[in-house]
């Protein structure tokens, strides 16, 4: 029987774990603060940070929201940054991707506080990753590390492919698993649109993590018997539903389920997790920043 990992209630499970860590805090008369900036009006973007701001207010986290018109100058959402930068009450804040088109999002990372970059994606935090001293794990890579936790999974030695190199997912991933750590030690491929033999790689491969954000782009045929499979990609595809759309994920859900001894599904899986660990990342950016020792999950 395959068993389909439910990241709806890892998720659930690590923000009751984290409360442990928030009374701590509350102890000593600190309460985490998380800001989300939204430059522009792309609906799942929206859809997003509402769910991070509710997630806040489920767990006893100060949530402050930002919005910035698409079509205003970057100077506007980097006076937004220089704000939250000096703001004490904010622990950490994300600037939520993707930004318009006139905008570089690394000219706005490079100018997020490294202490306050809940994300893990300014430059010095990635450095101290890549150098297995990570501060802040990237909120989807770290989610991931954490279902296959659930699964009790042995990474030891395992062979992994991640099909998918981006900076968000796939290669702070590949950084986190090679590393030597209960949760590392794995031998990591990561493929990309220029890979040869995708399926070879695929197929081979103990874990595979689907990371391109092409829909149902790994199919059954792409799996080795016995696998488990990591679905991250969370796409919109029009379809004649209330919304309009229906959520497909990277994964060719049945005929992958079919080969694998676990899998993720979309939605409910990889996305959830996202969400909890930006919860994780705050808190643990707020004992930073006072001084106060909590135990994390
Ligand atoms: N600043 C950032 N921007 C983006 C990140 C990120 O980590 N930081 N990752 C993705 C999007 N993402 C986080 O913001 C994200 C994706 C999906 C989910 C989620 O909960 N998905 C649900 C379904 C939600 C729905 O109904 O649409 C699920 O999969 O069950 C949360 C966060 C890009 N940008």
């Amino acid at each position: 029987m395959t068993e389909i990992i439910d990241g709806k209630a890892v998720a659930s499970q690590l923000r009751e774990d984290l409360q442990d860590a928030i009374e701590t805090l509350a102890d000593a008369g600190a309460r985490p603060g998380l800001a989300t900036v939204l430059m522009g009006e792309d609906p799942a973007s929206q859809t997003y940070v509402n769910m991070k701001q509710r997630d806040c207010e489920e767990v006893g986290i100060d949530g402050i929201h930002v919005e910035i018109d698409g079509d205003a100058p970057a100077e506007e959402l980097y006076d937004a940054i220089a704000d939250l930068n000096a703001d004490d009450d904010v622990h950490g804040y994300i600037v939520q991707s993707p930004v318009p088109d006139h905008v570089d999002y690394r000219d706005v990372i490079d100018r997020v506080d490294p202490a306050k970059d809940v994300d893990g994606f300014h430059p010095e935090n990635v450095g101290r990753l890549v150098a297995g001293d990570a501060r802040f794990r990237p909120c989807t890579p770290h989610g991931v590390q954490k279902l296959l936790e659930s699964v009790d999974v042995d990474l030891e030695g395992a062979d992994v492919t991640i099909v998918g190199r981006s900076d968000i997912v796939g290669k702070p991933l590949a950084n986190l698993l090679i590393q030597k750590a209960d949760d590392g030690n794995a031998t990591v491929t990561v493929c990309h649109s220029r890979t040869e033999k995708l399926v070879e790689k695929t197929r081979r491969a103990d874990i595979v993590v689907a990371a391109a954000g092409v829909p149902e782009l790994v199919d059954g045929s792409m799996v080795g018997e016995g696998a488990v499979v990591i679905d991250v990609g969370v796409n919109r595809v029009e379809a004649d539903t209330e919304k309009g759309y229906e959520l497909v994920g990277d994964v060719e859900f049945e005929s992958a389920k079919a080969k694998a001894s676990a899998i993720t599904p979309v939605p409910g899986g990889v996305g959830p997790m996202t969400r909890a660990m930006l919860l994780y990342n705050t808190v643990k950016a707020a004992s930073l920043q006072e001084n106060v020792d909590v135990d994390l999950p």
